[in-house]
Formats: structure tokens, C-alpha cells, sequence
């Protein structure tokens, strides 16, 4: 699901507007029926009373389309023009006169206005500042913002909440906190980023109908990858094959007191596919891992407790590694060594990021088309500390070209960086924030490249699998039981549903 920027989606308006032969009123009719379509379905007819906050653009437009259907269903609702500028837009002005030809005759907020009052089982509609916000709202618009955070009433925000940004970064405390928010034909970026994910609770998308040839035709830098995406890159087993078909993966790690983390990543490896595995350790990892994975192969290095050599004849397809290794001199000189040698593709991650942070040159030995798999301090020892969500990508994307290297930001959503694009994964839940669960990822992903995927393909698919396991593993055991272990045995069942479920398209969990 591409995301549009505020100018393509304009773009897809005008030219939509043209190629249908409709008006722009048109357009907005079709849009705010939607939402009140969508509204309408879960409230059935409910007595419940809505409040309607409209700007005087084209957002403010579809809260008064939607009041006119509201009120036109028998709604109990109170309309509010909040006066912000004097330019209203024409189509605003055309669903005022229709509306108030329905004897509905909005309240004028301004300036020192007393705010309406609000029950904490009513429902607030947000139609304020859409797509089209350019500069910070007046002082006395922030204190609606603020007033309306405060109620207890359920908050919904049409296309986006009012007081964002479309394109760019919203200063703290300037945006109405959105329950839910009812966006037109593609979710936005910002719904993404840690920055202003948080204000909004969930969103759906709503199909206005833009033309779809013309929004296939725009190049985005940002997708948000969902099930119907991944499932023609999903390559199913055929049935003349063996386990050499599936590739050998090596996971590396570990330390003394951290071999169960090469057990998690080996054992995830293990369950997403790869034909064999094995694991090198430093020699206290010996017993417990062949006790506890014996489908696994294991390499010692000859030091006990941590690696210090990194020397072996084998040659996987792929190697995962870094978990658990520790950044001691020795382990950090046979890992610089190792880099120098190795030819094979890498899928990086926790330790093996923090040697490459200490040491940058090292970048410039890993293969090209290696994975990285940060979580937020890793990252930042990466690629330095950032002002803030946009500055962040910036630099991801800047660092993603300079080492020809896939960047995985890891987070409530995920985004996987490759050059000028981004992948913006749609699973996984809080209860995975726990430790194991990106060693869990590692050896996914290891996996799957094993398979023959490439390594894009193999993160992107590793990371919606991963969290589409914990989303399982989530809806059994709930966010606070949740393991890494449990994660890897919901790993086929992910897989499972790949193929089986028909996924969602338009829905997601939100920020909060
Ligand atoms: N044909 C279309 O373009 C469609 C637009 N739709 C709606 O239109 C919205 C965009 O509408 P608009 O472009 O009219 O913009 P908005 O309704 O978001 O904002 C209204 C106007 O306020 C002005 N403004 C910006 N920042 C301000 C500030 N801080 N203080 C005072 N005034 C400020 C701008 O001139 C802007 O045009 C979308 O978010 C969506 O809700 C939908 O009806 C679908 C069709
Ligand atoms: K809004």
C-alpha cells in the first residue's frame, strides 16, 4: 500500500476530478459518505450525541457532509464551525447552505468563544484542519486542541488529526489526539513515526475512489507492506526437493551467561525454513545448545566463554550474527578479522552493530545487500543521534546508500530501509517488546534468506512474519506473558497464514 505525500494525493484529486467528469463537491460527497458509512455501521442509529468540529476548508467540508447525513439518519448531533480564517473553501461553503437547509445551524467557534461541553459518553468528530494545514494554528485553535485531549469522549479524526503535518514534523502538544481516524484512500506517513504515531489510537482507510490507475503510477519513497503484497513473494515448497534446496544458515554468537540467545535465533532459523543450521559458539555454549536443539549443528570456537577466533571451513548460504557475542577486544578482533575475510551475506545485529558503531570502518568490509537490524540505541550508535522522526529516516536512507546495507529500524512499526526507499511493516504488538524477540528476528530473516529469497524480499517478508507470529502468539497468551519463545512457535503458523487468510488491507493498530 503505497503512502502518497499531501501533493500526490492532491494531484490524484484533481486529476480524478477530471478523468470522472464530476466537481469537487462531488468528490467530497463520495468521501464523506464513506465516513459516514463507516460511522454509521458500528453506531446503528445509537442515541448517542456527536459533536462535529469543522475548519472552513475542504476537512471542515466533509464534517458538514457528514452532519448532513447524520443529521438525515435521525442522529442526535451539535455542529461547530471552528472560525479560524475567513477563506472558506467553496465546497464548504456549498455544504454549509445544504446543511443549513436541513434547519442545522452550526455554533461559530472564535477566539474567546466558551467551548461547548462535552460528556464523557459522547463522540467527537474532528474535521478542523485536514491535509491542508501549512502553519501552527492560532494560540486559542491549540487550546481547543487541548480542551477536546481532555474530554473523555471518543474522538474521531477525519483524514488526519488536526494540528499534524502531512509531510513533515509537528512540534510536541500542537495535534488533537485521535481515538480513531478515518483517512482517505491511504494511510500517511506520520502514522508511523514513533513522533506522531502516538496521536493516533487506530485508523482505517476509507476508498474515495481516486483513481487507481493514476496512484499505481506514483512513485512513493514509503510503503506500508500488507499481507496481499507479501503473498506473491511467498514461494511455496515444491515437492521434488531436499534439504539442500533450503540452504544453510550460520548463526554466530554468544557469550558466557548469553548462549540463549544463539538458541533463539538458531531455533527461529530453524522453524522459518532453512534447510540446516548451525550455530558457532565459543565452547561453553556446546552442551546446552546440542541438548537443547538437536536438529542443529554446532562449531566451537576455541575459546570457552566468548569468541575469540571466528575461524571455521563451512560455507553457508548465509550467516546471522551478533547475538549475544559481547564486544570484548578479542571477540571485537576476530570479528574485524572475520569481515575482512568472509565473502558470504551477513544479517547483522546486536553486538556485531555495536563492534561496527565502536569501529566504522569495519562498514565498509560488510557485503553488499547485508541486513541491519538495530533496535532504537543501536541505531543511533549507527547512524547518529537525530532531531527528530524525519531527520531520523534521512539519515537511515543516507547511511542505507553509503554502505549498500538494508537498515531495519526496529520499533512498534518497523521500517525497513533499502537506498531511497522504505518498507513500513503492519504487525507485531507491544507484548514482543521483550528480550529474545529481535534475536527471534535475526534468525527469521537468516532463514529466509537461506531460501533463496533476497535479502529485500527476506527482510521485509522476515520482519511481517515475525510480527504476524507475535500477533498470534499475542492473542493466545496476551502482551505480558509473551516470549521470545512462544514467538518462534507461532513461526509456522505465520507462515501458515500467509496463504491462508485473506489479510487485511485498510486497518491497522495504532501508535498509542
Ligand atoms: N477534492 C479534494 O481535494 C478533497 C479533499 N478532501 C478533504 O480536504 C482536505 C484538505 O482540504 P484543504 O486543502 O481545504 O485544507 P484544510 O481543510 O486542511 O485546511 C483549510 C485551509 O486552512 C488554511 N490554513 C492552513 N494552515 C492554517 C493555519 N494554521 N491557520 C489558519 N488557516 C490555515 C489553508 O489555506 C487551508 O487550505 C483533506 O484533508 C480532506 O479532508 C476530501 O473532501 C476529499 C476530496
Ligand atoms: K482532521
Amino acid at each position: 500500500m503505497k503512502i502518497y505525500t499531501a501533493q500526490q494525493i492532491y494531484d490524484a484529486d484533481k486529476f480524478t476530478i477530471k478523468k470522472q467528469q464530476i466537481t469537487s463537491a462531488m468528490l467530497m460527497e463520495r468521501a464523506a459518505t464513506e465516513l459516514f458509512n463507516w460511522i454509521h455501521e458500528r453506531l446503528q442509529g445509537a442515541p448517542v450525541l456527536i459533536h462535529i468540529f469543522c475548519g472552513i476548508g475542504n476537512n471542515g467540508g466533509d464534517g458538514l457532509v457528514l452532519a448532513r447525513h447524520l443529521q438525515d439518519h435521525g442522529y442526535h448531533l451539535k455542529v461547530y464551525i471552528v472560525d479560524y480564517s475567513k477563506n472558506r473553501s467553496e465546497d464548504f461553503l456549498i455544504n454549509l447552505e445544504r446543511l443549513k437547509e436541513r434547519k442545522v445551524w452550526p455554533t461559530v467557534i472564535e477566539k474567546g468563544s466558551t467551548l461547548p461541553e462535552i460528556g464523557n459518553e459522547d463522540i467527537v468528530v474532528e474535521a478542523i484542519f485536514g491535509l491542508g494545514l501549512s502553519r501552527p494554528p492560532a494560540d486559542w485553535v491549540l487550546q481547543l486542541f487541548d480542551y477536546l485531549n481532555t474530554s473523555k469522549a471518543f474522538k474521531v479524526s477525519v483524514d488526519i488529526p488536526s494540528g499534524l503535518y502531512t509531510d513533515r514534523v509537528t512540534p510536541e502538544q500542537q495535534a488533537v489526539e485521535a481515538d480513531f481516524v478515518l483517512t482517505f484512500q491511504a494511510p500517511k506517513l506520520i502514522f508511523f513515526l514513533p513522533g506522531t504515531g502516538k496521536y493516533i489510537g487506530n485508523w482505517a482507510a476509507l476508498d474515495i475512489g481516486l483513481d487507481q490507475e493514476f496512484l499505481a503510477g506514483r512513485e512513493t519513497t514509503y510503503d506500508f507492506v500488507v499481507q496481499s503484497e507479501l503473498r506473491p513473494l511467498y514461494r511455496e515448497r515444491e515437492k521434488f526437493t531436499h534439504k539442500g534446496t533450503y540452504g544453510h544458515s550460520l548463526i554466530i554468537g554468544g557469550s558466557y551467561g548469553k548462549i540463549g540467545a544463539v538458541h533463539l535465533s538458531a531455533r527461529a532459523c530453524l522453524h522459518s525454513g532453512s534447510g540446516l543450521v548451525t550455530a558457532y559458539v565459543p565452547s561453553c555454549g556446546y552442551i546446552p545448545l546440542q541438548t537443547a536443539i538437536p536438529e542443529i549443528m554446532l562449531l566451537t570456537d576455541p575459546a570457552e566463554q566468548q569468541i575469540e577466533k571466528l575461524e571455521f571451513e563451512l560455507e553457508p548460504s548465509v550467516i546471522g550474527m551478533g547475538i549475544g557475542m559481547g564486544t570484548s577486544e578479542a571477540t571485537a578482533e576476530a570479528f574485524s578479522a572475520f569481515l575482512k575475510r568472509n565473502k558470504i551475506p551477513l544479517v547483522l545485529d546486536a553486538d556485531a552493530l555495536n563492534l561496527l558503531s565502536a569501529d566504522k570502518e569495519l562498514l565498509g568490509d560488510i557485503p553488499p545487500g547485508s541486513v541491519l537490524t538495530p533496535h532504537p540505541g543501536e541505531l543511533k550508535r549507527l547512524i547518529g543521534s537525530w532531531e527528530d522522526d524525519f531527520d531520523k529516516l534521512e539519515k537511515a536512507h543516507a547511511f542505507s546508500k553509503k554502505y549498500d546495507c538494508i537498515l531495519v529500524i526496529k520499533g512498534s512499526h518497523t521500517f525497513t530501509i533499502y537506498g531511497e526507499k522504505g518498507y513500513i511493516n503492519s504487525t507485531g504488538n507491544p507484548g514482543m517488546a521483550t528480550g529474545g524477540s529481535g534475536d527471534v528476528l535475526t534468525g527469521v530473516i537468516t532463514a529466509l534468506i537461506a531460501q533463496g529469497y533476497e535479502p529485500l524480499q527476506a527482510t521485509v517478508l522476515g520482519v511481517f512474519l515475525h510480527g504476524r507470529a507475535g500477533d498470534i502468539a499475542a492473542s493466545e497468551w496476551g502482551y505480558e506473558a509473551l516470549s521470545a519463545t512462544l514467538i518462534i512457535e507461532k513461526m509456522g503458523q505465520a507462515f501458515r497464514s500467509l496463504v491462508s487468510e485473506p489479510g487485511k488491507t485498510g486497518e491497522s493498530k495504532g501508535g498509542k
